[in-house]
């Protein structure tokens, strides 16, 4: 083994240069596709050349014995390169690997629902219309139902060989399994037991709004579909997948007639736009003294789905293009408040990137994955305060008093609070099929038990084997990873609270806008910068003080709710839960 420190150092010079072209090209390649879908885009070429690059530069790392080097950053990049993931399989599996992954990305992307009538929807922008604001009951039926036909079921197959390659390359690499190597992405050895402590200590404030929840659509649906001890059927609550309900909100709104938390309708009346909205969210960050959006930026993003007849991903990402020049967005942007706010979630990667954008390519990533998922959440949070959105125009009556408090709390628990379960249970599901806890025989009945367990859902109508459900959701088939979702839906809190502090604001947490403060802005940018090259512990010290995930700050964020929620259940005997976990809901409407 070469324990010569110098010779690494030059080594990792001639990676880090090499790198910056191979990732270059393969990520212009994958944009040309991604923004495109056809047979000609879709030359794996790159992608190959890419997995020799990291295989030639991978074996040559693991020849190191790093145990008596004194350069930390050295020692944390030849471990990190000595991780090959897929570049590890034989040429012929690599290549079946990389074909299924477009394979199953492109069904998705391209699947549509198809009326009688013969017109055809697809999930953006039309099904996630429907899903938000249909108050049919069939209707809603026919999007739900339809597509987990369209994009579910035709990705069974892809998805268990994806399985065995990706289990392959896992353990090539040293992992027992895909899921193994996921988590290690955490370097925490506790991870999986702080996620489930995180988990306990907030499921009692999750009943608490699935049980208020379940009364306003039964109040809608009536006891034909809606039972009120009973989990509740998944395709009522707004969104596609359940994971967030700020869709169903006017059914759910405690005070109809305290202050209106939707600025949707001011964003349409005024004529905002795709380009407004992230003008908007780009105005934010540099108030905070953050970096404005470079020029290829708004030259080369994808803001709107095109018009012209190409085939899309329509899936927000945000996209590094290692040159430390350009960056991009690709999102089919709708004039909406959640869109807002996505397009905050999109911008906070792209912050990210230009914060670390000096760092060596192998540090160019968040601290850990769910700081990358949290940072345009952190802002989001601020710029959803109905103080904030009057600031902006998009809301004109603004009250602050008890029931506006209240409304503006639901809101935000529709959202915030709806989604933990579903954050947690997406790969809980994974891990147990990498791993084999569930074998291809049971994809399905497991994804439902654990709708059932964690979301307190059931499907509207009966699923099978035949089925497969999880492919209905984007990051299954694309192969990103979940969890890093709800890791960010707890640290945002932890964010926005120390951010606070720094900003000198008093009152609420819930009320807290931290727009143009430089403080607030200069710590999120401190640890921005840092990238990948310290362990996450480190840079959560550097935000708040300490070094663990805690859920005590969103806890505090919505203690109002907790109580309010607590004495409104009681007053309709509300049971938390649902134990009879074998009701089905009527078939006919
Ligand atoms: O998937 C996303 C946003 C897309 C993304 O920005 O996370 C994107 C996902 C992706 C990853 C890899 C390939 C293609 C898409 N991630 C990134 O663009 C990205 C870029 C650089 C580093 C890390 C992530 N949100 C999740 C979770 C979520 C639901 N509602 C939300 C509201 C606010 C924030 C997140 C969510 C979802 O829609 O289920
Ligand atoms: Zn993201």
């Amino acid at each position: 083994k070469n324990t010569d420190e110098l010779d690494a150092k030059t080594f990792l010079n001639e990676y880090n240069s090499t790198a910056e072209v191979v990732w270059n090209a393969y990520t212009e390649a994958s944009w040309k596709y991604n923004t495109d879908i056809n047979e000609a885009n879709k030359q794996l070429q790159k992608n190959l050349e890419m997995s020799a690059h990291t295989l030639k530069y991978g074996q040559k790392a693991r020849l190191y014995d790093t145990t008596d080097f004194q350069d930390g950053s050295v020692k944390r990049t030849i471990k990190k390169l000595s991780d090959i993931e897929r570049a590890a399989l034989p040429s012929a599996e690599l290549k079946e690997y990389n074909t299924l992954l477009s394979n199953m990305e492109t069904k998705y992307s391209v699947a549509e629902v198809c009326r009688d009538n013969g017109t055809c929807h697809p999930l953006d922008p039309d099904l996630q219309k429907i899903m938000a604001e249909s108050r049919d009951y069939d209707e809603l039926l026919f999007a739900w139902k339809g597509w987990r036909d369209s994009a579910g079921k035709v990705l069974r197959q892809d998805y268990k060989r994806y399985v065995e390659l990706a289990n392959k390359a896992a353990t090539l690499n040293g992992h027992s399994d895909n899921g193994a190597f996921w988590r290690s992405l955490y370097e925490t050895p506790t991870f999986e037991e702080d996620l489930e402590t995180l988990w306990k200590e907030l499921e009692p404030l999750y009943q608490n709004v699935h049980a208020y929840v379940r009364r306003a659509l039964y109040k809608k649906y009536g006891s034909k579909h809606i039972n009120l001890k009973g989990p509740i059927p998944a395709h009522l609550l707004g969104n596609m997948w359940a994971q967030t309900w700020s869709g169903i909100m006017d059914l759910a709104m405690p005070y109809p007639h305290a202050t209106q938390v939707d600025a949707t309708p001011a964003m349409v009346a005024q004529g905002w736009n795709a380009t407004r909205m992230f003008q908007e969210s780009d105005r934010f960050f540099t108030s905070l003294g953050l970096l404005p959006m470079p020029k290829e930026f708004w030259e080369k993003s994808m803001l709107e789905k095109p018009s012209d007849g190409r085939q899309v991903v329509c899936h927000a990402s945000a996209w590094d293009f290692y040159n430390r020049k350009d960056f991009r967005i690709k999102q089919c942007t709708v004039v909406t408040m959640d869109d807002l706010i996505t397009v905050h979630h999109e911008m906070g990667h792209v912050q990210y990137f230009l914060q670390y954008k000096d760092q060596p390519v192998s540090f160019r990533d968040g601290a850990n994955p769910g700081f990358h998922e949290a940072i345009g959440d952190v802002l989001a949070l601020s710029v959803s305060t109905p103080k904030h959105l009057q600031s902006i125009g998009l809301l004109d009556k603004v009250e602050t008093n008890h029931e506006s408090d209240i409304n503006f709390l639901m809101s935000m628990a529709l959202d915030k609070i709806a989604f933990l379960p579903f954050g947690y249970l997406m790969d809980q599901w994974r891990w147990k099929v990498f791993d084999g806890r569930i074998p291809s025989t049971e994809y399905n009945k497991e994804w439902w038990n654990l709708r059932m367990k964690y979301q307190g859902l059931c499907p509207p109508v009966t699923r099978t084997e035949d089925d497969f459900d999880p492919g209905a959701k984007f990051h299954i088939p694309a192969n990103v990873p979940y969890v890093r979702y709800f890791v960010s839906f707890i640290i945002q809190f932890q964010f926005h609270k120390a951010l606070c502090d720094a900003a000198k604001h008093v009152g609420p947490l819930h009320t807290c806008d931290i727009y143009k403060s430089k403080e607030a802005g200069k710590l999120m940018g401190d640890v921005m910068k840092l990238g990948f090259s310290k362990p996450w512990p480190e840079a959560m010290t550097m935000i708040t003080g300490q070094p663990k995930m805690s859920a005590q700050p969103l806890m505090q964020y919505f203690q109002p709710l907790i109580q309010w929620l607590e004495a409104e259940n009681n007053k309709n005997k509300d049971i938390r839960g649902w134990p009879d976990y074998d009701w089905k809901p009527s078939t006919s409407s």
